[in-house]
């Protein structure tokens, strides 16, 4: 196979950031997707309908000339969240989910929930209403292993939720092991799950092994062999509970190559190339679009695109960085490594 041609895919896992970095990152997305959920995880945080409304113009702003790409706007779920917020952010016909991060669980997550309870209304308000609460699956309890996080807040926080509000749409984002994997399948269609191109192309080896490489250190953090496998698996299954959510999240080289660097792999530039990739591996690239772009809306009730994107068998090289704000640069995922599929365009 030389080329293939899908449905323009849609990014339902996006960190874009804000002020001059719109214009170093936004471009890279529009170009290969058609909409994209965007995380609400800004400093100060996106809790209001008003400020997810003024954050879209922002990104609008930044989209090149002649590109077509639609941010699909998230609130940050807060403690003091109310049910009048949620039916505000529901009206406006742009906010289309609500993010809940469990408070200190990972970049910008200080404003983040402490106790679920204290969302009881605004979470009841959206299963009302048919809002989907996007979810990072991590406990942040000490005593618990970073590798163990997600397997234990399946127990501690996603059975619970599910129980309490059994109509309730929930996304498990950026899911990285077997655990959440098998939970998601085995669950009722109002469960479903992103995947990111690096969990599903990547161990923690390539992290670790032969030097310690900050640019694969993002949360949920690689785990082991097994896991990733279960994420392949999961993905080329075919089953609509299962789609694209990059999580590309940038920060400049300099905040990654640090004695403590941030969390979070910038894979946007290069984001369906990396897919197709794993696809391949698995011999599975003909469940590409379904997982790409047709899971998706499906899920979130939202039309499929129209419109379709070619990716062409051609060798070519990552740039090492790209250019960033203020004369920074940001690195992509694997920089100076070649892929063998280039979107075409
Ligand atoms: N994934 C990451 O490692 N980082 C994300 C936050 C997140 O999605 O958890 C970020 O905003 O940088
Ligand atoms: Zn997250
Ligand atoms: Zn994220």
């Amino acid at each position: 196979m030389t080329t293939l041609t899908l449905t323009r895919p849609d990014d339902w896992h996006l960190h874009l950031r804000d002020g001059a970095v719109l214009s170093a990152v936004v471009p890279a997305s529009a170009r290969q997707m058609g909409r994209a959920i965007i995380m609400p995880n800004l400093k100060p945080p996106v809790t209001t309908t008003e400020q997810a409304l003024a954050y879209r113009e922002r990104i609008l702003a930044a989209v090149p000339e002649g590109l077509d790409f639609e941010p699909l706007m998230t609130l940050y779920l807060t403690d003091r969240t109310t049910a009048d917020e949620i039916e505000r952010a529901h009206a406006s016909g742009l906010v289309h989910a609500v993010k809940l991060y469990p408070a200190g669980a990972t970049t910008n997550s200080d404003s983040g929930v402490t106790d679920l309870a204290k969302c009881d209304a605004a979470i009841a308000a959206m299963a009302r209403l048919g809002m989907p609460l996007l979810v990072h699956g991590e406990v942040t309890d000490a005593e618990i292993d970073i590798f163990d996080r997600e397997a234990v807040f399946i127990e501690r926080v996603m059975k619970p939720l599910l129980e309490r509000h059994p109509s309730l749409k929930v996304v498990f984002e950026h899911i990285t092991t077997a655990d959440a994997a098998a939970f998601v399948a085995e669950a009722p269609g109002n469960l479903a799950a992103t995947i990111t191109a690096h969990h599903l192309l990547f161990n923690r080896n390539r992290m670790l092994v032969g030097g310690i490489k900050p640019h694969y250190y993002c949360l949920p953090i690689l785990k082991r062999e097994r896991h990733r496998q279960a994420l392949i698996e999961a993905a080329t299954s075919g089953s609509g509970k299962f789609f694209l959510g990059t999580d590309s999240a940038p920060h400049a080289k300099g905040d990654k190559e640090s004695a403590c660097g941030c969390a979070g792999a910038y894979t946007a530039p290069a984001a369906l190339e990396l897919y197709a990739t794993a696809f391949e591996a698995a011999g599975a690239l003909e469940r590409l679009e379904g997982f790409a772009s047709h899971h998706g809306p499906d899920f979130y009730g939202l039309p499929r695109n129209t419109e379709t994107v070619t990716l062409q068998r051609e060798s070519w090289t990552l740039p090492e960085t790209l250019p960033y704000v203020g004369g920074e640069v940001i690195v992509p995922l694997q920089a100076g490594e070649t892929l063998d599929w280039k979107l075409k365009g």
